[in-house]
C-alpha cells in the first residue's frame, strides 16, 4: 500500500502528543495524530483526573470524620456511588474521547484511531481496525506512548482479575477489602482513598519505605498516617506467590506472611514497550526503559519524544511542558521564543493524599550524590502556628534543601494540608534560584501553612 506523506506524525496522543499536534497543525504544518486508545491518553481517563475525583470526595469523609474534633458531630455513611457517577459523567463522558477528537480536528490536525510502530526513518505503519495504513513523515515523528502498569512477575498473578489503576478508577463500588502491591504515589493515593471509603488495605511496597522516590521524611509521615487510618502497611515486602479463589486473593510474601484481600490493587510501576514501538528502526534501544532526549527533545534524526517515556519525570506537567519545546524545535521558533530548552532542575511534584506530598528538585540524598555541599532544614507543620491552629489532619513537614555554596535552594518538599499549594512557593525559589538569603528577608503572610518555610530556612543556619 502506497505511504501517505506528511509533516508530522504523532505517535501516541497523552496530554503532550495531544497538544503538541494541535500545535503543530495550527502553526500550519499537515499532522497526523495517531492513538490507539483514547485521546488525551491516561491522565484524564485513568489517572490524574478520576483520582483527583476520588481523592476529592475521599477527603471530604475525612474532614467529615474531624468534625467531633472540631465543630460538634457528624454522621457519615459513605458511598462511593456519587464518586463512580461523576468519573463516568463529568471526568470521562463514560470513557469517550468524541469531544478530545473533534477539539483536535478543530486545530487542523488529522486523526488516526490505530497502533503505530516505527518501520524505517520518517516511516510510520498503523494498524487500524480496517487494515494497515503507512504514513511518511517528511518533517518529524513525535513519540507520546506514554507508559502501561507494570505487572510484576509474582507467581500465580498472570490470569487473576487484579486491578491496575484502570479498574480501579471504573470501580463502581468499594471492595470490601483490597491488598495494594507497591507504595508508590498510584498505590498511596488509591489505599488511602478505598480506607477512607471503608475498605480494609494492606500496601505491600518492596521497598524499605512508602514514596521511595521521595524524601524519607514523607514515607514515614504517610506510614504514621496511615497507621493511624487503620491501614497496614509492610515495607521490604517480596511478594512470592498470588493465590486467587472464590473469597478472593491471597498475597503471601517471602517471610511466610500472607495477606488475604476481596481485590488485589497492581500499582508496582511502569513501562513502555519501546520494542512494539519499534524504535529499533530509528536506531534507538528497544531493549532501553525510556527514550532519552535532547534538551529540545530530540531523539533521534527526525525524531522527538516527549512524556513520561522521556523518563524525565512521569507527571502531565512534564508531558505538556516537553510538547512545547518540541514544538517549538520542530517549527524552529528557537529565535522567537528565546533560548527554550528543557531544565529539570525544579520539577515539581505532588502525591495526593492527604496529607498531600509536595516535592521539588533534588532531595536531600540526590544532592549529597551530586558532590553538593549540602545544608538542610525541617519543620514540623503542627508546630507551626496554622497547623496548631489546623489541628485534626495537620500532619505534614516543610524540608528545605540548599547548596550551601551557591546560597541557593536545590530541593524541598512540603508534606501536609494543601502541600501541593505550599509547594508554589517552594517550586520558584528552586527555579529561580533565589538566594536563600533574599528569601528569608521577605514576609510569609500569617498564619498561613506556607509560613513553615520561613521556619525551615530559619533552621539553615
Ligand atoms: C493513577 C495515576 C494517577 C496519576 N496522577 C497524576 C497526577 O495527579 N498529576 C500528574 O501530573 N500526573 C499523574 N499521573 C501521571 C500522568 O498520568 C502521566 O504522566 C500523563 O498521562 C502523561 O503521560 P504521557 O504524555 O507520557 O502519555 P499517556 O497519558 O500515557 O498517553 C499516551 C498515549 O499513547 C497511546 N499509545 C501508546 N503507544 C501507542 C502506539 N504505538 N500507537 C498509538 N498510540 C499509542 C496510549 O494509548 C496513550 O493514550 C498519574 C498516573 C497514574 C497511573
Ligand atoms: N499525583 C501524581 O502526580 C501521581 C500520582 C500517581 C502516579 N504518578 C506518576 O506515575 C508514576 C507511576 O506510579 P506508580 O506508583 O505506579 O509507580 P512508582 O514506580 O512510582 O512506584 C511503584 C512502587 O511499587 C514498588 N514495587 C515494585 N514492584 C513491587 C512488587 N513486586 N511488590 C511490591 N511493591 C513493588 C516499588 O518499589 C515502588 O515503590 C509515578 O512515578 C508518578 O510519576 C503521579
Amino acid at each position: 500500500m502506497a505511504a501517505e506523506t506528511v509533516d508530522v506524525v504523532v505517535i501516541g496522543l497523552g496530554p503532550g502528543g495531544e497538544d503538541a499536534a494541535a500545535r503543530l497543525a495550527e502553526a500550519g504544518l499537515s499532522v497526523v495524530g495517531v492513538e490507539a486508545r483514547l485521546v488525551g491518553g491516561e491522565c484524564p481517563y485513568w489517572a490524574c483526573v478520576p483520582t483527583k475525583m476520588m481523592v476529592r470526595a475521599a477527603d471530604a469523609l475525612a474532614e467529615g470524620r474531624r468534625v467531633g474534633d472540631l465543630a460538634g458531630r457528624a454522621d457519615l455513611v459513605p458511598d462511593f456511588s456519587p464518586v463512580a457517577t461523576r468519573i463516568r459523567e463529568e471526568a470521562t463522558t463514560g470513557w469517550d474521547d468524541a469531544a478530545a477528537v473533534e477539539r483536535l480536528e478543530r486545530s487542523g490536525s488529522r486523526f488516526l484511531r490505530g497502533r503505530a510502530r516505527l518501520v524505517a526513518p520518517g516511516e510510520v505503519a498503523v494498524t487500524t481496525d480496517d487494515g494497515e495504513r503507512r504514513l511518511t513523515a517528511r518533517r518529524a515523528v513525535v513519540l507520546n506512548p506514554g507508559t502501561e502498569p507494570t505487572i510484576p512477575p509474582v507467581d500465580g498473578l498472570p490470569g487473576t482479575p487484579y486491578w491496575t489503576n484502570r479498574e480501579a478508577v471504573s470501580a463502581t463500588a468499594v471492595p470490601d477489602s483490597l491488598v495494594v502491591l507497591g507504595g508508590g504515589p498510584v498505590g498511596c493515593e488509591l489505599a488511602q482513598v478505598f480506607a477512607r471509603f471503608g475498605s480494609r488495605v494492606t500496601v505491600l511496597e518492596s521497598g524499605p519505605r512508602l514514596l521511595g522516590k521521595d524524601e524519607p521524611e514523607a514515607g514515614a509521615l504517610l506510614a504514621e498516617v496511615f497507621a493511624e487510618e487503620g491501614i497496614t502497611v509492610r515495607t521490604d515486602a517480596r511478594a512470592l506467590r498470588v493465590r486467587h479463589g472464590g473469597d478472593g486473593f491471597t498475597v503471601e510474601l517471602e517471610d511466610g506472611e500472607s495477606f488475604g484481600a476481596e481485590q488485589l490493587l497492581v500499582a508496582a510501576g511502569r513501562g513502555t514497550d519501546l520494542e512494539a514501538l519499534g524504535v529499533a528502526a530509528v536506531g534507538l534501544d528497544a531493549e532501553a526503559r525510556t527514550v532519552p532526549v535532547d534538551e529540545r527533545m530530540r531523539a533521534a534524526d527526525g525524531v522527538w519524544a516527549i512524556g513520561d517515556v522521556t523518563g524525565k519525570g512521569a507527571f502531565t506537567h512534564v508531558s505538556l511542558y516537553q510538547a512545547r519545546i518540541a514544538v517549538a524545535d520542530i517549527l524552529g521558533d528557537h529565535e522567537q521564543d528565546g533560548d527554550y530548552r528543557a531544565d529539570y532542575r525544579a520539577v515539581p511534584r505532588v502525591t495526593f493524599t492527604d496529607p498531600e506530598v509536595g516535592a521539588v528538585g533534588l532531595t536531600e540524598d540526590q544532592a549529597r550524590d551530586q558532590g553538593l555541599s549540602v545544608r538542610t532544614a525541617v519543620t514540623e507543620v503542627p508546630s507551626a502556628a496554622r497547623g496548631w491552629i489546623h489541628k485534626s489532619g495537620n500532619a505534614g513537614f516543610v524540608k528545605v534543601v540548599e547548596d550551601a555554596d551557591r546560597g541557593v535552594l536545590v530541593g524541598a518538599a512540603s508534606a501536609g494540608p494543601g502541600g501541593g499549594e505550599v509547594l508554589g512557593a517552594l517550586a520558584v525559589a528552586v527555579h529561580g534560584a533565589v538566594p536563600t538569603a533574599q528569601l528569608k528577608q521577605m514576609m510569609y503572610a500569617y498564619p498561613t501553612f506556607h509560613r513553615a518555610i520561613e521556619a525551615a530556612l530559619t533552621k539553615l543556619e
